[in-house]
């Protein structure tokens, strides 16, 4: 069995890869960065290695590498023979993944059992996306390609944090990991992969994840990162940080119990166990790093304004959410284009060239009706000064 895995960072390594390789696949690494494909290639091996209490090492062998951008076709060649594709780039990077795709499903052969395309990403319906990208770039071709390719949407979840440069392309984790697959769209043939559960309808399992996993996360760094903290453990070992991620989730929760119909004490067995893999002392986790592109973590459909719009709109809390928004706003990261660039927006509000309304606009896609909009414009106004 083969797989395509698009991505061969962090999680690409550290978490897809060792379970496909787990599961018996041969590995096929697709990656843009020339010097870690080059570096996959020149090993036999690399090592996961869990980071923390019950933490073990796995040795990862049995694949190989290709970089996407200077082979497109040896890239295409592999999707047409391959069982599985997954990726891990990014949700903004899958529309570039779509046509390796479509040139992959062009020469596979029908003969073969549908392709099975799961984009492993940090967002809601990541494989539609995918999946639409795909039918765009097929146009009129897309009839005779659809049944050659099988889409189902997952959620992810094993913290990986950036890797120190001296430890080639090893990769340590967290010990936990959790991977959650839509059932529906392979029938009766779902890839067997260790540890992973399938379930019929995954939107309750991906909005818990990404509301509490990646909106606690994202509060931590953002609200570490403006009381001096560098990491996601110290960010959590200051009361006052870990008390505004606490409220933040909170609220999450009590979405989520009120939507999913999740129990409240089952949320809140959740948060704990949560908290808890955040404060692993072992896991050197960055506020930069967490906070990663806050452009995106504020979009309409992200972490913060998604549950915060949700709970406005059912008349519920949301002053922990915006604590945590208001702290997203004055993210520094000299590194982060979009750190950056939120600041300079920001900037224009204060100077005026910009107002707070078309900022608010902008940045979380709600529009001036909606009402969570002016308790947002608010803090734009207060943190823009
Ligand atoms: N790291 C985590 O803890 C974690 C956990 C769950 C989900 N995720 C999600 O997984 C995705 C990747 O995150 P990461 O932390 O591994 O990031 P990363 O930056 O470590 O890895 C991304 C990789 O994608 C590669 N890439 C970029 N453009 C590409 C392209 N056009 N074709 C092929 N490869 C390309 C990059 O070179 C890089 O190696 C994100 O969506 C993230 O939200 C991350
Ligand atoms: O990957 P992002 O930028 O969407 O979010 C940063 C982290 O919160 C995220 O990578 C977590 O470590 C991960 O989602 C845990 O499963």
């Amino acid at each position: 069995m083969k797989a395509v895995h698009f991505g061969a960072g962090n999680i690409g390594r550290g978490f897809v890869g060792v379970l496909l390789h787990q599961a018996g696949y041969e590995v096929v690494f697709s990656d843009v960065a020339a010097a870690l494909v080059d570096a996959l290639n020149a090993a036999d091996s690399y090592t996961v290695r869990e980071a923390g209490e019950g933490g073990r090492d796995t040795t990862v062998t049995g694949f190989r590498a290709i970089n996407s951008a200077a082979e497109p076709q040896a890239v295409a060649q592999e999707v047409a023979e391959a069982h599985l594709v997954t990726t891990a780039v990014g949700p903004g990077v899958l529309k570039f993944i779509a046509q390796h795709i479509v040139d992959g499903l062009q020469l596979r052969s029908a003969q073969l059992p549908p392709l099975q395309v799961m984009a492993c990403e940090n967002a809601v319906r990541a494989t539609d996306t995918l999946r639409g990208e795909v039918e765009r770039l097929a146009g009129s071709q897309w009839p005779q390609l659809r049944a050659k390719a099988t889409f189902a949407n997952t959620a992810v979840d094993r913290i990986v944090p950036g890797q120190s440069g001296d430890t080639g392309v090893d990769v340590t984790v967290e010990p936990f990991y959790e991977w959650v697959i839509e059932s529906a769209p392979f029938g009766g043939d779902r890839p067997q992969i260790p540890g992973v559960h399938f379930v019929p309808d995954l939107e309750p399992y991906i909005e818990r994840k990404l509301f509490t996993v990646n909106t606690g996360h994202a509060s931590a760094a953002y609200l570490g990162s403006a009381a001096g903290h560098t990491t996601i453990a110290a960010s959590l070992a200051d009361p006052q940080v870990s008390g505004g991620v606490e409220a933040a989730l909170r609220e999450t929760s009590a979405l989520l119990v009120a939507k999913h119909g999740f129990s409240a004490a089952d949320m809140a067995e959740y948060r704990a166990a949560i908290l808890q893999r955040f404060r692993n002392p072992a896991l050197p986790d960055t506020t930069t790093r967490v906070g990663r592109q806050p452009l995106r973590k504020l979009s309409r459909k992200e972490r913060f304004i998604a549950p915060a719009a949700e709970a406005a709109e059912l008349g519920m809390g949301v002053d922990g959410l915006l604590a945590a928004i208001s702290a997203a706003l004055t993210f520094h990261a000299p590194e982060d284009d979009e750190a950056a660039q939120l600041q300079r927006a920001l900037a224009e509000v204060h100077q005026g060239s910009v107002t707070a309304d078309e900022f608010t606009a902008e940045i979380t896609g709600l529009g001036p009706e909606h009402p969570l909009f002016p308790r947002i414009r608010e803090e734009v106004r207060r943190c823009a000064g």
